[in-house]
């Protein structure tokens, strides 16, 4: 049951907002779609919902064109939150909920688990209107994720939340993956991604620059950051091959690397001085420090 996109192209009039995506996310995985604003995350998922049809390419789940799939198979946290802000919340599912085919008993014991689970059970009652935007959010997740599909669709998810609130769904959306769903998500953040995905896909400007799994790709990434607090200078480090960058901080001296091999030889020489070495770490590459020697510019 993958989901497939081949070759995707969509464009707007002369704008292309999507270029030639081809991505597979695999049955049960989570799946990380980074990009800054305009970078085509939202119309890339939109094709994914059958909101959109490619001008070129082919998106399918489960070999399916999502235009005839189930209402129950996709489920759907739209970047723009489209609860009807004068229904009281289980109203409101209960309607989306009969929609997708259940019945208000099921989506009563489905939303009240939820309620519960986000500690906000008295909201039942409660007007969309009258929720803080963290507490319509989570009732937003909730309305994606009613009908339980077997594949889930989340447009910034995290936005919007604070950091308890961003645990909170985090764990809801792990768990919901270790039960078999598989989920796409969308994020300004590099960091939520580090910590969710084995896989990713980075769009600049319609165009995937980075894609594969988070793995491969840290290791096809040679060139480190090394830290180092000595107490005796150390500015002869910059003459050893393979130093690329030295910048002297109050604490620490931060050193930028060809590759760990050069890490290597900085150690020897430093031993070679005698003196007293305080800290020395080699940074693993962020996705952040990957993206600006593919695209050559900072992310956001
Ligand atoms: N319906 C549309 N009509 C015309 N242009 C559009 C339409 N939808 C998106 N675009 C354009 O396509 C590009 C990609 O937009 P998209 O919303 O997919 O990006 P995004 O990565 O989701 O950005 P954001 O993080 O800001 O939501 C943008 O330049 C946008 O202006």
């Amino acid at each position: 049951m993958a989901l497939r996109i081949e070759n995707v192209t969509k464009r707007f009039g002369k704008k292309i907002a999507v270029d030639q995506l081809s991505m597979l996310v695999e049955p049960g995985e989570m799946f990380g779609m980074l990009g800054a604003n305009g970078a085509g995350k939202t119309t890339t998922f939109r094709m994914m919902i059958g909101l959109f049809e490619p001008n070129d390419g082919e998106v399918t789940w489960d070999g399916q064109a999502p235009q005839s799939l189930s209402a129950r198979t996709i489920g759907y946290l739209p970047e723009e939150r489209g609860l009807y802000p004068k229904l009281k919340v289980m109203e409101q599912m209960i309607y989306l909920g009969r929609l997708r085919g259940l019945s208000k008993k099921e989506v009563m014991a489905e939303v009240n688990m939820w309620l519960e689970r986000f500690n906000i059970p008295h909201y039942r009652k409660a007007k969309v209107e009258n929720l803080s935007k963290g507490n319509q959010q989570k009732v937003q997740f909730i309305a994606a994720v009613l009908h339980r599909p077997d594949l889930l669709i989340l447009d910034e998810p995290f936005s919007g939340l604070d950091p308890i609130n961003v645990d909170l769904l985090k764990t809801a959306v792990k768990e919901l993956r270790d039960g078999g769903t598989t989920i796409v998500f969308s994020s300004h953040d590099m960091e939520h991604v580090e910590s969710l995905c084995e896989n990713l896909c980075i769009m600049d400007e319609g165009t995937p620059v980075v894609h594969g799994k988070l793995k491969d790709i840290k290791r096809t990434y040679e060139k480190r950051k090394l830290h180092v607090r000595a107490d005796f200078p150390i500015d002869f480090l910059e003459h050893i091959d393979g130093v690329l960058d030295m910048t002297v901080g109050a604490q620490e001296t931060t050193i930028d690397i060809r590759d760990e091999g050069v890490a290597e030889a900085i150690f020897a020489s430093l031993q070679d001085q005698g003196g007293y070495v305080r800290h020395f770490s080699v940074e693993e590459p962020t996705l952040h420090d990957i993206f600006v020697e593919k695209v050559g510019r900072s992310y956001v």
